[in-house]
């Protein structure tokens, strides 16, 4: 079956408030994207790369992802306003059906194990989400009162989610909703069962400035453990 990975840095990165977005600051010698797709190839030489930039400046970020050359090109699109329209422009530039693996291009520390599960489970199940289970207690807030949950219940959603292409096309024709946070729920709302499977906690997505520190130290750990 043939693998896309449809790569997600099209984002502005308001939330690590740097003037550069986060995708393309650096960690560990290199942009955050770069570790990103390296990882993809190094899962599959023969994967096709979907790679969609942000719209705003999107000559510039062309030109410098294509200045590093993969043995195989990235295709590249344009970003929306949103994840959601990034998610579907990118979508459109598959024809014909496979697997699409769904990834923010600000997870870097991605590991190939963990996009070959993806694949193998969503190619039984139609859909894999890497999850993880939390390490911390839980409680449910509402105005002035909060109450304990219970964790083992809960699942924290990570990056990469793949699905059965027409499946995941169908599901994002739908009209864009606020409150679909992931590809997961944009599946869910169109009916389909969600097949989670065990992510990392390695797998970190780089939102606020600490998480780069923290990347930066898994990063330097992984090359000390060779
Ligand atoms: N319009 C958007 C918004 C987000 N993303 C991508 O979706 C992933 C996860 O989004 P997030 O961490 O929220 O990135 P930003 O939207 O860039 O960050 P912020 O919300 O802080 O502005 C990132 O790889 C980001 O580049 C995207 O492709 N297009
Ligand atoms: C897709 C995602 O990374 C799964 O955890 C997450 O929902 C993205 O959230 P964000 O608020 O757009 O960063």
């Amino acid at each position: 079956m043939k693998e896309y990975a449809l790569i997600v840095a099209g984002g502005k990165g308001t939330r690590i408030k740097s003037s550069t977005p986060k995708q393309f600051l650096e960690l560990d010698g290199k942009p955050v994207l770069l570790h990103t797709l390296e990882a993809f190839y190094r899962y599959s030489e023969n994967i096709h790369i979907i790679l969609v930039l942000p719209a705003d400046d999107f000559a510039t970020w062309e030109m410098l992802c294509t200045r590093h050359k993969f043995h195989k090109p990235l295709i590249l699109q344009r970003g929306g306003d949103s994840r959601f329209q990034s998610v579907k422009n990118g979508l459109d530039k598959i024809d014909g059906d496979g697997l699409v693996a769904i990834h923010d291009g600000v997870r870097p520390l991605i590991h190939e194990d963990i996009i070959g599960a993806s694949f193998r489970l969503a190619a039984v199940h139609k859909s894999a989400v890497a999850a993880v289970r939390l390490k911390e207690s839980i409680r449910m807030t509402d105005q002035d009162t909060t109450k304990a949950m219970d964790r083992s219940r809960f699942r924290l959603i990570q990056t990469p989610q793949t699905f059965q292409v027409d499946l995941i096309k169908k599901a994002y024709s739908l009209k864009e909703d606020d409150t679909l946070t992931d590809d997961a729920s944009v599946a869910e709302r169109a009916g389909h069962a969600i097949s989670l499977f065990e992510g990392s906690y390695e797998n970190i997505k780089i939102t606020t400035p600490e998480d780069l520190v923290v990347a930066e130290a898994l990063l330097r750990s992984r090359k000390g453990r060779g």
